[in-house]
């Protein structure tokens, strides 16, 4: 790593100009691509508060990764071939909610369904996770895609997260005009057929903004706190309101008004169900990083609120 010493800098890591990819190295050091990083004259880092943070639960410590830094929207890219899936939609908006940037659903491979089955997804999504702007498209015919550039041009710096092979390399270079980020079959695999590729970059595009191409993950683990999961959850958490415990987990407590509404028929089972299990996996995922990690974060959470307050979301 190149770092200039006798200057005071300030550089955005991932750029490929800076000459400073987000190495495993840097990575260790608990940076990630979108960081603010100054060189101090001894050509130590030195990191600046984050505003936004996407990150992930990991089954290895230290149990969380961050994806991206210093974002202003999430692109959470589900592929329209798929259909409707209730529970990657959920995950993918409460990541969203929980990183402080603004979510955005990025519907790819449009060209491969029909209106109807599109019709069918937007309106999946608009009752699973209100709230979330929705822009479909097609790396392929190119539709949604000038919607996306202007999105992205207007708020500053995207990430897209999504399982592998949603078509985000592809979209990349659609919004570039060039095919810059290797796509599919031409990306080198490892033996066991996955993708070797685990860098992540800032790349400027020619309209504006910056966008984060992050490798596909396997696993969207849950690091979100109870707040964002009720801006998911919704429905669930207006009725939880009228519970005569505030704190009631809607499993035994008398008075609870959600297990009376789903024994009602008012609140879909599946949808308590799929909240009940999210917050699980959020709580164990909390309690296996410890507290310290956990005030630290606690810390991050406060100040990007005040942040987003600030700037008015
Ligand atoms: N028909 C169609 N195929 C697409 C579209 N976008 C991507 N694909 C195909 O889907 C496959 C995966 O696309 P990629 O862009 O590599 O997906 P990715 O999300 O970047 O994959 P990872 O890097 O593994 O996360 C490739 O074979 C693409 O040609 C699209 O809009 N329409
Ligand atoms: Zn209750």
């Amino acid at each position: 790593m190149r770092v200039d010493r006798n200057r005071i800098r300030l550089t955005r890591l991932g750029c490929v100009e800076t000459a400073l990819p987000v190495t495993p190295a840097l990575s260790a050091l608990g940076l990630a691509v979108g960081d603010i990083v100054r060189f101090t004259p001894y050509g130590e880092i030195e990191r600046l508060p984050r505003t936004s943070r996407l990150a992930r639960a990991t089954s290895a410590p230290p149990f969380t990764q961050v994806l991206a830094a210093n974002i202003d929207v999430v692109l959470l890219a589900l592929p329209a071939p798929a259909g409707p899936r209730p529970h990657v939609i959920e995950r993918l908006a409460a990541l969203g909610w929980a990183s402080g940037a603004k979510p955005c659903f990025l519907v790819t491979k449009a060209d491969l369904v029909t209106g109807e089955a599109l019709a069918e997804l937007r309106g999946a999504m608009e009752g699973l996770a209100p709230g979330i702007p929705i822009i479909v498209t097609s790396a392929d015919d190119g539709s949604g895609v000038q919607e996306l550039r202007d999105l992205i041009a207007q708020h500053g710096t995207a990430v897209i997260i999504g399982h592998s092979g949603v078509g985000k390399s592809s979209l990349l270079n659609a919004l570039l005009g060039t095919d810059a980020q290797a796509v599919g079959a031409t990306r080198e695999r490892d033996l066991k057929g996955r993708h070797t590729t685990t860098h992540r970059e800032l790349v400027e595009l020619p309209g504006g903004g910056c966008l984060i191409d992050t490798p596909g993950v396997r696993e969207l683990g849950m690091e979100v706190e109870a707040g964002d999961l009720e801006r998911v959850f919704d429905d669930v958490a207006q009725v939880a309101a009228a519970c005569r415990f505030s704190d009631c987990t809607h499993a035994h407590e008398p008075g609870c008004a959600v297990v009376a509404a789903v024994a009602d028929g008012a609140l879909d089972a599946d949808r308590l169900s799929s909240m009940q299990h999210l917050e699980r996996e959020a709580r164990h995922h909390e309690a296996k990083r410890g507290p310290q990690q956990r005030d630290k974060d606690r810390e991050w959470t406060r100040k990007s609120r005040e942040y987003r307050r600030a700037r008015g979301h």
